[in-house]
């Protein structure tokens, strides 16, 4: 396997014994073609990739790479069609040996439509270094959100109502399963959210991070990208609850409407006194009840004048007052005065998704379009939405 892939590059093919489909423990051996890398984290790489099942008439070379290879773009999900599969992106990480994979348990767990299916699996060992990679091997959405915010403000112009609503709703209802199952995801960022800016799918990837939180046992409060850290984490809380996420989902809507992120700290502590100039000071009880060994800089001293709701105005001016209300329930330093999700799906900034005859139009486009199914609910999400319903989907869906 080619460690250099770029968007230009060639295609490298190789065999895999041992490929498992997301729900199966059997195995079969199949045909991996990569032909372009669509990302790059701390830990691997990700590739745009098609796969078939091998058939006794291959003769592969494990290290042929083929400029020239007809790839066809066929998706079925019948293991026996000779054909391929995909496209794919494929991330690619050092295969744990000491430990179960918690990324691979947990994409193995999910079926969302908003949170991104894994496909495949395998273990390969890359014939470059004879180190042993892990390969998930997930559906491809075209672009992260933090490229579709990069777009428009590049051009000065700032994602529409529309958008911010269709996209708002999907993370939270993301964050509403994996928070039903304790499922963390511990780093909420624009990079780790695929949209498809045509259709209005979106997606929440990359479970690197992620784990099933269990009351009473600690977990490490080092998590989480700066600018998207909950402030009981910048504290050093270890008893923190999937309320963490919520703060990271009220960032990226902050910067969906901003244009840029809304706490920008040069360090820990200076992520803080961001947030204290948004917030206000945070009061000694949430410091206390994130972390009574605190030993950090406190911000006690009021950083601007006015009350909080005033701030939220000034500062995130192109926002709708119903945005302003829903931010304001979101951003809050208490993890247990921040709205859930159930109660972010029903905020009446949402009304208009739940209207009649709703339609958006997609970045580029002239003509208004339905958005994607955004009330399809799964019985387990209609038991953990509750008495809500009612506020949360449109008459018809009753
Ligand atoms: N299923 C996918 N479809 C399309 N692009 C993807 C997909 N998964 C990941 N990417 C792209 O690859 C990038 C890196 O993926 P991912 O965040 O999972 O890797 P990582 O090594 O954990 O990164 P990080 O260090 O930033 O957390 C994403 O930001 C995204 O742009």
């Amino acid at each position: 396997m080619n460690s250099s892939l770029s968007s230009s590059t060639r295609v490298t093919k190789f065999l895999v014994n041992q490929v498992y489909s997301k729900d199966s423990t059997d195995s079969i051996p199949m045909i991996v073609k990569e032909y372009k890398k669509i990302g790059e984290g701390a830990f691997g790489i990700v590739v745009q990739a098609k796969l078939r099942p091998y058939t006794p008439s291959d003769s592969i070379n494990n290290n042929n790479n083929n400029n020239n290879d007809d790839i066809t773009s066929i998706s079925s999900n019948n293991l026996n069609n000779p054909n391929w599969y995909g496209p794919f992106a494929i991330k690619r990480v050092p295969a744990q040996t000491e430990y179960k994979s918690r990324e691979l348990e947990i994409l193995r767990t999910a079926n969302h439509p908003n949170v991104i299916q894994l496909k495949f699996f395998f273990n390969y060992k890359a014939p470059q270094d004879n180190k042993i990679y892990q390969h998930l091997v997930m559906e491809c959405l075209p672009e992260s959100l933090q490229l579709e915010i990069h777009r428009y403000t590049s051009n000065r112009r700032y994602l529409p109502q529309s958008h911010l609503k269709i996209y708002s709703f999907q993370i939270a209802r993301a964050m509403l399963y994996l928070h039903g199952l304790d499922i963390c995801h511990r780093d909420i960022k624009p990079s780790n959210i695929l949209v498809d800016p045509s259709t209005g799918i979106l997606k929440i990837c990359d479970f690197g991070s992620s784990k099933r939180l269990e009351s009473d046992q600690p977990s490490v409060s080092y998590i989480c990208s700066r600018f998207y850290r909950a402030p009981e984490l910048i504290v050093g809380c270890q008893y923190y609850s999937t309320q963490i996420d919520i703060w990271g989902l009220g960032c990226v809507v902050g910067e969906m409407s901003l244009g840029r992120a809304v706490f920008q700290g040069q360090d820990r502590h200076s992520q803080l006194k961001e947030i204290a100039k948004v917030l206000g000071p945070p009061d000694r009880l949430f410091i206390f009840n994130s972390n009574p060994r605190y030993d950090g800089p406190l911000y006690s001293t009021p950083l601007f004048a006015g009350r909080v709701s005033t701030r939220f105005k000034t500062i995130f001016r192109n926002a709708p007052l119903e945005l302003i209300d829903l931010l304001l329930n979101i951003l809050r330093y208490h993890p247990n005065e921040r709205f859930v999700p159930v109660q972010i799906l029903a905020h009446k900034y949402f009304d208009e998704l739940r209207g009649p005859d709703f339609q958006w139009k997609p970045r580029g486009s002239i003509s208004p379009q339905y958005p994607p199914d955004l009330f399809n609910f799964s019985s387990f999400e209609k038991d953990l939405i509750g008495e809500q319903m009612r506020y949360v989907c449109p008459y018809n869906y009753h």
